[in-house]
């Protein structure tokens, strides 16, 4: 069954409008489940597992302190207060012990120091003494929840599994193994000497091959430590298994939580929301940082957080003393009591945005959102993404369209001329000033997105060429979500439009993907009409078969008026510019005329956001220096403005904006399509810039993360969507390996929940998924937050799988953060003035 038939069958057979569920208009998306957020519930868990596991050893402060300086992980934050608290001890005991003899350093070669074995080469019986400084050690191990074990192992070392109890212990003894089964629960050096640290659980594994075991009294040879590893292997699998129940129950809970989340709005909770108060300019991890910072921006918005409410802290103190969210709200600010005896802490008024657990830092104070200065510029502009099968004309038809509108003069359609003609390729020469690239004029083929502009007589129009060729889909993409409308392009002659139209033929994928980032208005141009004698039947043809499919798709408009066809030859130029030639049977507009009748919505609410800019180009040029470009997708761009640059953490500031080709400016506005000059200092950042990063505001930027949730329409699907299923992530000019990591839900056409935890997603499903990025976090944003940051395409082998929308975002997972670190290492910091 071809697609066109089985999205047909979609429609029709199964009562299914394709429509209804992926939304003609961008409102069908806000009806569906809320983009509420799982951080502050998570870090409201985390609080309470760690005041579960220390009881009143320490502060809430302290443990505020701690969470904050892990980023929230209330493993690393647990484990951070007992190294603290371990320093202060050793402090302590420095001052109040006498000065012992220095004992000489352990050997460097453990086989010499390996304690005697017995004749069946297993380790001696410890010594006397050793079974009451196990007793003194009386280390716990957790394995799952509630379930403990005595450890027979003497050492001062901490197991803890999943979410069990941690326990801290006094032993004495220094050597031990430490084996923390948690969610990827880091290995608490806790010992005095060396301890192997074997992390278990959620994939994570750290330390392993890289810690060396000397516990359980074994000498450490070469082969002992493979043993060693076969040993950890093998527990690694129990516990794995162990694990994996947990982490089903864990996934089930989250799934329902998922489910259950759906139709309500997002209400943060009072501790999430002091996390993401605007004082978090300590944390080591940018994207963190960058995550919680734009979280900041939604819960203060969502969360009517004003500063004349109470502190962070003192919320997070009122959450300790398990008041619940609602009645904290209500509640008047209390001042904070302090314990007696304890280090007083620092003055600060309640309507502080300062933290009040970090000194160091200087506030950061968020930008005031000013009224955007009006544009002198009385003409509306426009881009437009020109799509189509491969060789249907696009470059031609855009090069003589630039042409006859004085874009580009005689003289350089001459050497163009000339030059393809001396490489075989004359017919080329108009698809050249498109294809800039040698590699592209040499294969006759576009394989970027061309960028150039014109003017109509009421518009500044951005052409954004896009390839054709299946191979260069992720570009067209590219091209696609910039666009504000898309002109298709339609080889007339005969076979041509079938081979582009048939399935797995780029009309109809082209068409499925605008459609899906939302770019509804169509110009399709009949092309090459010279070819089929300009025979009415032809286009009438092609014409209603465009139709059909437009239809079935939820492109056409119920009075078809977003739809326009023109007949056209781009190699002749007729049509184009003006209605200078054949046929007479069509009385229709050309083709600058249909696009300078389009409407172009420009959301107003976007102008007063943050500013969001994703870069789709980064080149030094000779005027302006270090330069990026690309479109404003929400908010406005200043000349002199500082700006941030995600995920690289960098900040620079713009030096000259040029719009619509060669006019400077002072100001963009969302929607313009512009290239922006860095400080001449950007040129450090040259080896680091590239496109896919996000110019966005210094205070307010873009999160990151590497999970997320969103709902998602199938398509023509080869293989079903499964758990785990490999995917390519297309967002913005991103297109990144990722998985389908939870299968949350299928729905309905009215978003109702169908099934839960559903095994596979076939064709034309609607579905709320998991979505883990593989490498690294990207720049991501709330679909009802930042339209264009919350769009997503999924494609499989060659083919696009699905589209969705951002519908809530995940904590970076902490194996992957660390990646992120050690990629960020080399840029981080970068601050150009
Ligand atoms: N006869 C005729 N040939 C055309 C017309 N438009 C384009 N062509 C020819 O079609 C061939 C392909 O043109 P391009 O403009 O490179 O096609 P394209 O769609 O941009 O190709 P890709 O971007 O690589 O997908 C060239 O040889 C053009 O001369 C037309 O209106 N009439």
């Amino acid at each position: 069954m071809s697609r066109h038939r089985n999205l047909g069958s979609l429609a029709q057979d199964d009562d299914y409008d394709y429509d209804d569920n992926y939304g003609s208009d961008d409102d069908q998306y806000n009806n569906g489940p809320p983009d509420g957020m799982s951080l502050d519930e998570e870090n409201n868990e985390g609080y309470d597992y760690i005041a579960s596991q220390v009881g009143n050893q320490f502060t809430e402060d302290e443990i505020v302190d701690a969470l904050r300086k892990t980023d929230y992980y209330p493993e690393e934050a647990l484990d951070l207060l007992f190294q603290q608290h371990e320093e202060k001890q050793k402090k302590t005991q420095q001052t109040q012990k006498p000065k012992k003899k220095k004992q000489p350093p352990p050997p460097k070669n453990k086989t010499a120091q390996a304690p005697a074995k017995n004749v069946n080469n297993q380790p001696a019986a410890p010594k006397k003494g050793a079974k009451e400084e196990e007793d003194q050690g009386n280390m716990l191990a957790s394995f799952g929840r509630g379930k403990q074990v005595q450890s027979t192992q003497a050492s001062r070392t901490l197991l803890s599994s999943g979410r069990g109890t941690a326990p801290m212990t006094e032993s004495p003894i220094t050597m031990g193994r430490g084996l923390s089964f948690g969610r990827g629960s880091p290995i608490l050096p806790v010992g005095r000497g060396t301890m192997t640290g074997v992390s278990m659980g959620r994939g994570s594994s750290v330390g392993r091959g890289m810690m060396m075991s000397v516990g359980r009294g074994q000498t450490l040879t070469p082969q002992k430590d493979q043993e060693d590893d076969q040993e950890e292997e093998q527990e690694d699998e129990q516990i794995d298994e162990t694990d994996n129940d947990d982490e089903d129950d864990e996934m089930h809970q989250d799934n329902n939580n998922s489910i259950d989340a759906i139709g309500k709005g997002p209400v943060p909770s009072v501790f999430g929301r002091a996390l993401v108060y605007p004082t978090y300019p300590t944390s080591p991890d940018h994207f963190t940082r960058a995550f919680l910072s734009s979280h900041q921006l939604t819960l203060h918005k969502d969360a009517s957080f004003t500063f004349d409410e109470p502190s962070p802290d003192d919320l997070v103190l009122t959450k300790g003393k398990s008041v619940t969210n609602k009645q904290m709200e209500n509640e008047p600010f209390k001042p904070i009591v302090k314990k007696e005896g304890k280090k007083p802490k620092k003055e600060k008024t309640p309507s502080s945005t300062t933290s009040t657990t970090t000194t160091t830092a200087p506030p950061i104070t968020p930008t005031p959102v000013k009224a955007p200065p009006q544009d002198t510029d009385t003409m509306s502009r426009i881009n437009v993404v020109i799509i189509g099968h491969v060789d249907a004309g696009k470059s031609t038809l855009m090069g003589h369209l630039l042409y006859q509108s004085g874009a580009i003069d005689d003289k350089l359609i001459h050497k163009y001329k000339k030059e393809s003609q001396q490489i075989g390729k004359s017919s080329f020469h108009y698809a050249w000033v498109m294809d800039q690239n040698e590699e592209e004029r040499q294969r006759g083929i576009t394989m970027d997105v061309g960028v150039k502009h014109f003017d109509t007589t009421n518009k500044h129009v951005t052409i954004l060429d896009a390839p054709g060729h299946r191979d260069f889909i992720p570009k067209m993409i590219t091209g696609a979500v910039q666009a504000d409308m898309a002109i298709l392009v339609i080889g007339s002659c005969t076979g041509e439009f079938e081979s582009g139209f048939k399935e797995g033929g780029q009309t109809r994928e082209h068409l499925i993907l605008v459609r899906s980032l939302g770019v509804s208005n169509i110009l399709v141009a009949i092309n090459k009409m010279d070819q089929v004698e300009w025979s009415q039947e032809r286009f009438q043809d092609i014409r209603t078969q465009l139709n059909q499919f437009m239809k079935q798709i939820g492109l056409l408009n119920e009075k078809n008026a977003n739809v326009h066809y023109v007949p056209v030859s781009g190699l002749q130029g007729i049509n184009l510019r003006s209605r200078n030639g054949p046929p007479e049977w069509y009385q229709g507009p050309c083709l600058c005329d249909v696009i300078d009748e389009f409407q172009v919505d420009r959301d107003d609410s976007e102008l007063t956001k943050p500013i969001r800019m994703s870069i789709s180009d980064v080149y030094k040029s000779m005027s302006t220096g270090m330069t990026v470009s690309g479109k404003v997708e929400a908010g406005t761009l200043s000349v002199g403005q500082p700006v941030h640059v995600a995920p690289i953490k960098a900040t620079c500031n713009v030096k000259s904006i040029t719009r619509n080709g060669n006019n400077q400016v002072q100001v963009a506005y969302n929607g313009d399509n512009i290239e922006v000059g860095l400080t001449s200092s950007a040129f450090e950042l040259e080896s680091t810039l590239m496109s896919g990063q996000i110019l966005c505001d210094i205070d307010r930027p873009i999160p990151c993360t590497n999970r997320f949730l969103g709902r998602i329409i199938t398509f023509d699907l080869d293989i079903p969507i499964t758990n785990g299923s490999s995917v390519q992530l297309h967002m913005q000019h991103m297109d990144v390996p990722a998985v389908v990591s939870k299968m949350v839900c299928t729905m309905n056409r009215q978003l109702e929940v169908i099934k839960k935890k559903p095994r596979v997603l076939v064709k034309n499903s609607c579905a709320i998924v998991e979505i883990t990025i593989i490498d690294h976090p990207i720049c991501i944003e709330l679909y009802n937050e930042f339209k264009s940051f919350g769009r997503f395409m999924l494609r499989m082998g060659n083919k696009t799988a699905a589209a969705g929308v951002v519908t809530e975002l995940k904590r970076i997972k902490k194996n992957k953060k660390k990646k992120v670190d050690k990629i960020a290492d080399g840029v981080e910091n970068v601050k150009i003035e």
